[in-house]
């Protein structure tokens, strides 16, 4: 089980990737926080930024760091109520440590399921997320422990990494563990288990290797990081797996490669969005626009700004699927409104910069962003696929 064990592999070039670092490489079992590990990974987050790559962190650590605080000072039980408190305790410690190991701000980013399931807090997590990558700051993101209450509860951190890689439009998931990849069997009850490099495809057998958490700080095990590596596949994001314990590893990583397990995509990150675009339920609501805005949306590459849009008709909230036609009604494309009909109306045919001044705030510069994009063309090429 010694990582020097695992040949290195080539890792595909990436411009933004979500680094995953679990408890039990921030604070030992029972032990406060500690820069041991974190160092290493710090310093991987710091050369990726100097090579133009971004990383958004998404650590654990909170409960665990709480706990150690306390120990000494008072008794403490292990419900949720308590849980939620040692979360609100270590949070802020958790972050600090972050801070005294980047040379950029650190920016902290507490979501809760909620935040992800509605739709209109999903686009404002997601803008937020990209503005702080914009302003070049570290966003670390950890579930928002201390308001989520049981039942809707993200649970674990491996789980929510995938979600924010997807969420903001990452090429790769990077997840930081205790060791240094996927076994054939849970190491700590099978002696004889092989170290596996590489997962196609999540299947019923590999799904079935992974047992629970080894530790008491850690939540999920190998379990929670194989639902975390088959949400971001269906997204179109590959998965690394890799010990955070073993500095050469980090290092590694900062060549582009990966002494671990990587787990491939199923399908390319623009096919997934595409396909869902293609395939998800419409709002009500049409978008009508102007010829230069039918060419600029051709193309594929351009945004729908409000200075193309003619008028806009029907029923549809900000965060819902639209359909994009030209003056005549003919379909053009479909997309995902950043502002409801009220809103888009009053911005038909007005220049972006004049968004605040028309709403006294602004969700963004476009009323449809690329990414949320598909055409006409779009359509039709993919009629056939699944
Ligand atoms: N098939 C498997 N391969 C590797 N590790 C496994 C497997 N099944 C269970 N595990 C356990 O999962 C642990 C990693 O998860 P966890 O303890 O939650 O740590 P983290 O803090 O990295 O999230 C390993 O240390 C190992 O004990
Ligand atoms: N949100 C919790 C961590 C939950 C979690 O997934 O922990 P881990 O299995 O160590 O990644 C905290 O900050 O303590």
């Amino acid at each position: 089980m010694s990582p020097t064990t695992i040949a290195s592999q080539a890792l595909s070039p990436w411009r933004r990737a979500v680094l995953k670092v679990g408890s039990n490489l921030l604070a030992a079992d029972g032990g406060g926080l500690t820069t041991r590990y974190a160092e290493a990974l710090a310093a991987f987050i710091t050369a990726s930024r100097a090579v133009g790559r971004q990383v958004v962190l998404v650590s654990s650590g909170a409960v665990a760091a709480g706990r150690a605080q306390l120990r000494a000072h008072a008794p403490f039980g292990s419900d949720l109520a308590a849980r939620q408190a040692l979360a609100a305790l270590g949070q802020a410690p958790m972050i600090a440590l972050w801070q005294s190991l980047s040379p950029r701000p650190v920016a902290q980013v507490l979501l809760t399921h909620d935040d992800l399931r509605n739709r209109r807090r999903y686009l404002n997590a997601r803008a937020t997320l990209r503005e702080l990558l914009a302003l070049d700051v570290l966003p670390v993101v950890n579930e928002n422990d201390t308001v989520a209450v049981d039942e809707l509860k993200l649970g674990d951190n491996d789980n929510l990494a995938a979600i924010v890689a997807a969420l903001v439009d990452a090429d790769l998931l990077l997840i930081a563990s205790d060791i240094d990849a996927l076994y054939s069997a849970d190491p700590r009850l099978d002696a004889s288990a092989t170290p596996i490099t590489r997962v196609d495809a999540l299947t019923p057998e590999v799904l079935a290797m992974a047992g629970g958490s080894g530790s008491t700080v850690g939540t999920g095990g190998m379990r929670t990081k194989l639902e975390a590596a088959a949400k971001a596949s269906a997204a179109g994001i590959p998965t690394a797996l890799f010990s955070g314990r073993d500095p050469t590893a980090a290092g590694l990583l900062g060549e582009g490669q990966l002494r671990g397990t990587l787990f491939a995509a199923g399908r390319s990150r623009m096919q997934a969005r595409k396909y869902w675009l293609r395939h998800a339920p419409a709002a009500p609501g049409r978008i009508h626009v102007d010829a230069g805005a039918v060419r600029a949306l051709a193309g594929g590459r351009a945004s729908l700004l409000p200075g193309g849009v003619l008028e806009v008709s029907g029923e549809f909230h900000r965060g819902d699927l639209v359909e994009i036609v030209d003056g005549a009604g003919r379909h053009v494309a479909r997309g995902l409104s950043q502002y409801g009909v009220a809103e888009a109306r009053r911005l038909a045919g007005k220049h972006s910069r004049e968004i605040e001044s028309l709403l006294g705030y602004s969700y963004g510069a476009e009323i449809v962003h690329r990414d949320d994009l598909a055409t006409v063309a779009d359509i039709e090429t993919g009629e056939s696929d699944t």
